[in-house]
């Protein structure tokens, strides 16, 4: 039996999760799961839960992973060298294979059996499923201080999504699955494209027109130089942050593909430490929720997340 400390705190949440789930019952929530935050095993089983929770009071989750990390271990394995230009893994055809199989196999695999092994129906699928990501080559820009023009820059078998099959995720949630989907999509032709998995996460959620983008990943958020975590940025702050320097590497799909949600019609994103316990639950359920939140209606000013 719980003792009065613990009932009342129980209690105290419950209550504080109501108008929540008053508020998002019947909705598409997105979630990125980032290869970071996949740390460890209590983790992943903490992230699991939250995932079957949430379908259980009538929330309709939308998982698409990354697995970044993974990849580069077995490419270490394999003796293939690997870099990234501007957030994105240049991907040759070896690599290619490598992503496909970390991907669609290992990372997808685990996720989907653990959803289930905590009590959902979860399925997953890569984007060559029912073609459910068309994608094309994506040609990187990058933008060096003191050079009057971007340069583009081929980074191999690299793509962005062209279209989402939101009728089979649709058919999938009104099923009771819970998709999740491994960041991989198909050209024209057939070939494989490796996806960074924030851009499949950003353009899944604007094409189903979700409630809300969560990407749960190894930081606190989007920091200042100073370490400061920002929220409630406009796209010129954003601009400006990357233009400076603060915002590079793997940050950059990131808070792009947060913006362009928005401004696509999802009603927020938010970029949320998933290194903490429960960090779902959390965001979703609870006043306490902290990260860095992008909507339409930009605070005034940066400002510093209590
Ligand atoms: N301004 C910034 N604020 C926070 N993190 C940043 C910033 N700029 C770059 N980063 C880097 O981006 C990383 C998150 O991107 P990434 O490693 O691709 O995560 P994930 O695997 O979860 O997608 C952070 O761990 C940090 O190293
Ligand atoms: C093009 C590109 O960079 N693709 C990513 C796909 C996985 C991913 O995005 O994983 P995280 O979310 O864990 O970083 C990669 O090859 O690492």
């Amino acid at each position: 039996m719980l003792n009065r400390d613990a009932a009342t705190q129980v209690s105290m949440i419950l209550t504080e999760a109501l108008p929540y789930i008053q508020r998002f019952t019947g909705k598409t929530i997105v979630i990125k799961y980032g290869g970071n935050a996949m740390e460890s095993e209590e983790l992943q089983a903490s992230f699991a839960k939250d995932i079957v929770l949430m379908k259980t009071v009538g929330i309709n989750p939308v998982v698409v992973h990354g697995g970044g990390p993974q990849i580069g271990e077995l490419l270490k394995r394999l003796n293939i060298a690997s870099e990234f230009i501007e957030g994105m893994r240049v991907t040759d055809s070896a690599t290619m294979d490598v992503v496909e199989m970390v991907l669609g196999g290992q990372v997808n695999k685990n996720i989907v059996n653990l959803i289930n092994q905590h009590g959902g129906q979860a399925l997953g699928l890569t984007g060559k499923d029912a073609n459910l990501i068309r994608a094309r080559k994506l040609k990187v820009t990058r933008r060096t201080p003191g050079m009057d023009k971007p340069e583009i820059i081929d980074v191999g078998q690299v793509g962005e999504v062209s279209e989402v099959n939101v009728k089979l995720i649709n058919r999938l949630i009104s099923d009771d699955y819970i998709p999740v989907i491994a960041p991989i999509g198909v050209g024209d032709d057939g070939a494989s494209y490796n996806i960074n998995a924030d851009l499949v996460a950003g353009k899944v959620a604007e094409a189903l027109g979700a409630e809300k983008l969560m990407l749960l990943t190894n930081i606190a958020g989007l920091m200042n130089k100073e370490g400061k975590v920002l929220t409630g940025l406009t796209t010129a702050q954003v601009d400006e942050l990357i233009a400076d320097g603060t915002i590079y590497g793997g940050m950059l799909p990131k808070i792009r593909c947060a913006l362009d949600a928005v401004q696509g019609g999802v009603g927020s994103a938010i970029i949320v430490d998933g290194r903490v316990p429960n960090a779902v639950l959390l965001e979703v359920f609870t006043d306490t929720g902290v990260g860095t939140l992008i909507t339409n209606q930009p605070l005034e000013e940066l400002h510093a997340a209590e």
